[in-house]
């Protein structure tokens, strides 16, 4: 995938490698990256509205807030915005860690918009695939250390970017949930949807969880391993920095080339097999009886609220 970035030219296929290797250095000014409205992807109009991302050159920690209303779910612009994000903060050698979390006090994200997955052209859905790929081969590729401060409910998609990251602290709340849920609304999560699960809470854990699609209350995704730790609501932002700079004692070539050996085969399948991964999305959601469950889907949750 390419993109354009300040005039740069990016062609991205996950970041972490071993010669990837930042160099540790340190500005004492804080600064808020907003891309520039002039910045453009693949030719479409780009703006930088569904999340900001605060780079604190003190301790090379960014900060990206989720806020695309009323629940972060991953709208096409929302993958490509993240993702260029991303890359920006991945290519700016003062960024070491990046915590993500949401704008919205209940949820952090509601996963993938399923309004991009229904009714869609092939080629737009086709387009859509590859931008929630180019979003996990961003994260789980990072080079960066990479914290979820999961402030909220987060279903399949959101649940993904969790796990993506390199630890997982949770909002103790009961009320919130956690999982891969796919299998309820009658889809199946991709096979590194699953791969990532299983990296995270082993094969059984994920089997179980994905042919229920189970989601998990806080201290339950706690019990299986799911997220690392349970903090207080209002304590999750400081918590998060505090965990990030032990991560941060740890020199960046150790941790980073460790994190390759560990990540790499799990990125390289995607990357070997992105193109059919992508046909196959575009085959399963184009057909009529998928189509009917995400109606159905979609119906509900409208209802739900009435
Ligand atoms: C080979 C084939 C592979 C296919 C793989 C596909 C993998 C799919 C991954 C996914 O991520 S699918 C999406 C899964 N997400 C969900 O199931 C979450 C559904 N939403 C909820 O459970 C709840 O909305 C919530 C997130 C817990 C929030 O609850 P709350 O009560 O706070 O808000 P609501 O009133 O329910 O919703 C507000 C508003 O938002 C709309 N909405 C919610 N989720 C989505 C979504 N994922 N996509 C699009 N829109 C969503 C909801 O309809 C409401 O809309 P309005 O009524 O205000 O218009």
């Amino acid at each position: 995938m390419a993109v354009l970035l300040n005039g740069l030219r990016l062609v991205s296929s996950g970041n972490l490698s071993l010669h990837g290797i930042k160099s540790l250095q340190y500005k004492s000014t804080r600064i808020l990256c907003q891309l520039p409205c002039k910045s453009s992807y693949q030719g479409r109009p780009f703006s930088n509205k569904n999340m900001t991302v605060e780079l604190d050159n003190n301790t090379g920690v960014a900060v990206i807030q989720m806020k695309k209303p009323p629940v972060n779910s991953l709208s096409l612009e929302f993958l490509t915005e993240f993702a260029i994000n991303m890359e920006k903060l991945e290519m700016d050698r003062e960024c070491r860690g990046v915590v993500l979390t949401s704008s919205n006090p209940k949820i952090f994200s509601a996963g993938l918009d399923i309004n991009e997955m229904y009714g869609k052209t092939p080629e737009h859905s086709g387009e859509f695939w590859r931008a929630v790929q180019e979003m996990w081969l961003k994260l789980y590729g990072s080079n960066m250390v990479t914290i979820a401060a999961i402030n909220g409910s987060s279903p399949a998609g959101g649940c993904l970017m969790a796990l993506a990251c390199d630890y997982r602290i949770m909002a103790d709340n009961p009320k919130y949930a956690i999982g891969l849920n796919e299998t309820k609304l009658g889809i199946v999560a991709p096979f590194w949807f699953k791969d990532s699960m299983i990296n995270v809470i082993g094969r059984r854990a994920t089997e179980h969880s994905l042919q229920l699609g189970l989601m998990y209350s806080a201290s339950n995704a706690l019990k299986i391993g799911l997220v690392d730790q349970l903090v207080a609501q209002d304590k999750i932002m400081t918590h998060a920095l505090s965990v990030m700079s032990e991560w941060l004692a740890i020199p960046d070539h150790a941790r980073q080339i460790t994190k390759s050996m560990m990540r790499k085969p799990t990125l390289d399948r995607l990357l070997t097999n992105r193109e059919s991964d992508i046909q196959n999305f575009v085959n399963f959601i184009s057909k009529d009886s998928i189509q009917k469950s995400l109606q159905l889907y979609l119906e509900m949750l409208k209802q739900r609220k009435s």
